[in-house]
């Protein structure tokens, strides 16, 4: 996963995933302007596996996590590199949830369930998934709107090892962490991760395991 290597940056054109907007607006009587990202929703999976009482996590690359972490350098051409000596690749590995976009018309829990199975390798039945709750996520830039789940897992329902789909070339790690330590996991600031992985295990634990006292 952390064989990353040639990274280089150019101006995003055209994508199936972002769209790069200039909005203006009247707001007061005073003239605006805003620069926003037009991105696709998503789903994201808290998951218990009560067999082994762990939470479940997926590990990857993100080029977007790695690029504002690191220093870059200007090419002749007006490409960005990096020095992959000086910053390792692993400066881009997150910790998250297992979450997916909502690329696909079909109902947001199907859209949950089928990142399960292909980032985790569960089957789990769609009336085993409870929503959690709902937030738009990075509102300076995009005004995105993330939909959370909890699901309880047991180790029979692991038919697949997971790892993300092949097809989109994803190469996804899960990690498992005792619930006995998830409260220290996500507030490790070592830990690169998103906000709705610190929410969603407070919630958890508020929730789930409320017997267990934060410390
Ligand atoms: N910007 C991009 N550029 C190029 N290819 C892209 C891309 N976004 C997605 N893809 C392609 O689509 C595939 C599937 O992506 P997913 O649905 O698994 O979303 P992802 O897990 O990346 O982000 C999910 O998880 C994180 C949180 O953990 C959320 O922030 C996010 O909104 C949610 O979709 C990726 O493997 C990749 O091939």
């Amino acid at each position: 996963m952390e064989d990353v290597k040639n990274f280089r940056v150019v101006d995003c054109e055209k994508s199936n995933f972002i769209k790069p907007l200039k909005i203006f607006y009247t707001q007061n009587g005073k003239d605006k302007a805003w620069d926003a990202l037009k991105v696709h929703d998503s789903v994201v999976i808290i998951i218990y596996n009560s067999s082994r009482d762990v939470l479940v996590f997926v590990k990857q690359f993100r080029p977007a996590v790695y690029i504002s972490r690191v220093d870059t350098i200007k090419q002749d051409d007006g490409s960005v590199t990096i020095d992959h000596t000086k910053f390792p690749p692993s400066l881009g590995i997150t910790y998250e949830l297992c979450a997916g976009i909502v690329d696909k018309s079909k109902p947001i829990v199907e859209i949950a369930q089928d990142e399960v199975f292909e980032e985790c390798g569960y089957k789990v039945p769609l009336d085993r998934f409870r929503r959690v709750t709902g937030y738009r996520s990075g509102v300076g830039t995009n005004g995105s709107y993330q939909n959370m789940f909890y699901i309880e897992v047991t180790d029979d329902m692991k038919v697949s090892s997971g790892g993300g789909n092949p097809l989109e070339g994803e190469l996804i790690d899960i990690v498992e962490i005792p619930v006995s330590e998830g409260r220290k996991f996500v507030m490790d600031e070592a830990v690169v991760k998103p906000l709705g992985v610190m929410f969603g295990i407070q919630w958890f634990y508020d929730n789930i395991k409320p017997e267990l006292k934060s410390t």
